[in-house]
């Protein structure tokens, strides 16, 4: 890591601390993370399989990881650096944005989704913080908590941000999906209008209530192997009815409100996967689209959105302890160089 020289501190998340750095032989400046937990082996931290299957994660809309150095049992990550976050540049967002903006935010989004979830993974962990900014580029981020679609342990409980969890991950439902990134990305379409979050959840059970609060309360049978279910029913018998979307988003067109009850309808296999989003109205205004917008109402009432060709959702958890890092094995080259105790990959 000689070959860095920290800046300052960026970032403190839960599984590193980020600091602005530049490379001092090639004056580029990068973004380090260093992980908090000691690294003994490169096996703790390398499985070839997901080496090889998210090198494929190349992609103009996901954060380019350009090293993995591990040093001294520490390990760092150099990613190429980014101006700023989407929570920063909404928070500090003096008008509201147009919708024009939002369709070129979330278009990128997608688009990386799109990539992230046709090879096989998906993110569990999106939220504003975790979609990078520099100018008018997105770059989702943060794979440490990334799956690969055929692996993971069963009913892990995990810890994604609660205001963008998906019900099936809160109802600790015994299988999650893509589907739980498009959840996300419909609580962040929602917010990009209102630069406030839509579920603003203090608690598990009060991230549910806030939820039922803007769709109702959902059929028992969109959950049926939901261990944590009861808390649903709890909150079933209050018989919450829906919400009129417009009236919370008031600054967003029919087709954004269309698109925000599709990706945040209760049952994951109603939600469009990330490529289905972008062939939304929504993305295409001013052209003619044969696709039939609903009525909001009618959405609420019968929430039955296109079947999504989820194909993704038939994964099986592995036996794998649930690690933080296990998704940061994204993209690295298995080319190893060994320099003189120190280990380092590179990547493409
Ligand atoms: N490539 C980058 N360029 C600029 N800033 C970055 C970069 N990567 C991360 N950051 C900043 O550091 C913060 C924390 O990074 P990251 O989310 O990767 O860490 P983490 O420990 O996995 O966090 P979390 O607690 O969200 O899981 C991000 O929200 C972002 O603001």
């Amino acid at each position: 890591m000689d070959r860095y020289k920290m800046l300052e501190e960026i970032g403190d998340g839960t599984c590193g601390c980020v600091f602005k750095a530049i490379n001092i032989e090639t004056y580029e400046i990068v973004a380090v993370k260093k992980m908090k937990r000691k690294f003994y082996f490169w096996e703790d931290c390398m499985n070839l399989r997901e080496v090889k299957a998210l090198r494929k994660l190349n992609h103009p809309n996901i954060v380019k990881l350009k090293e993995v150095v591990r040093e001294n049992n520490e390990l760092f990550f150099i990613f190429e650096h980014m101006e700023c976050n989407l929570y920063q540049i909404m928070r500090e967002q003096q008008r509201p944005f147009s919708e024009e903006e939002i369709r070129n935010f979330m278009s990128q989004v997608l688009q990386g989704l799109t990539h992230m979830h046709t090879n096989g993974y998906f993110h569990r962990d999106l939220k504003p913080e975790n979609v990078l900014v520099t100018k008018d580029v997105l770059k989702i981020a943060d794979f440490g908590l990334a799956r690969e679609v055929s692996s993971a342990p069963p009913y892990t409980e995990y810890v994604s941000t609660r205001w963008y969890r998906a019900p099936e991950v809160l109802l600790q439902s015994s299988t999650y999906t893509p589907a739980i990134d498009m959840w996300a990305v419909g609580a962040i379409l929602a917010e990009l209008f209102t630069l406030s979050p839509i579920f603003p959840g203090e608690s598990e059970i009060d991230q549910l209530y806030k939820i039922c609060c803007v769709l109702g309360t959902p059929e028992p049978a969109v959950f049926p192997k939901a261990s944590n279910v009861s808390l649903l029913m709890n909150l079933s018998c209050a018989e919450i009815s829906p919400a009129n979307l417009s009236d919370i988003i008031p600054n967003a067109s029919l087709e954004a409100i269309d698109l925000i009850m599709q990706l945040c309808s209760w049952d994951p296999l109603k939600r469009p996967t990330a490529d289905q989003s972008l062939q939304h109205p929504f993305f295409h205004v001013g052209m003619w689209v044969p696709y039939p917008l609903r009525d909001p109402l009618e959405l609420k009432l019968n929430n039955k959105g296109p079947k999504p060709n989820l194909e993704l959702n038939l994964w099986d958890f592995g036996a794998e302890p649930d690690d933080c890092f296990l998704g940061l094995t994204l993209a690295v080259k298995p080319s190893v160089s060994n320099l003189g105790g120190k280990l380092m990959f590179v990547l493409n």
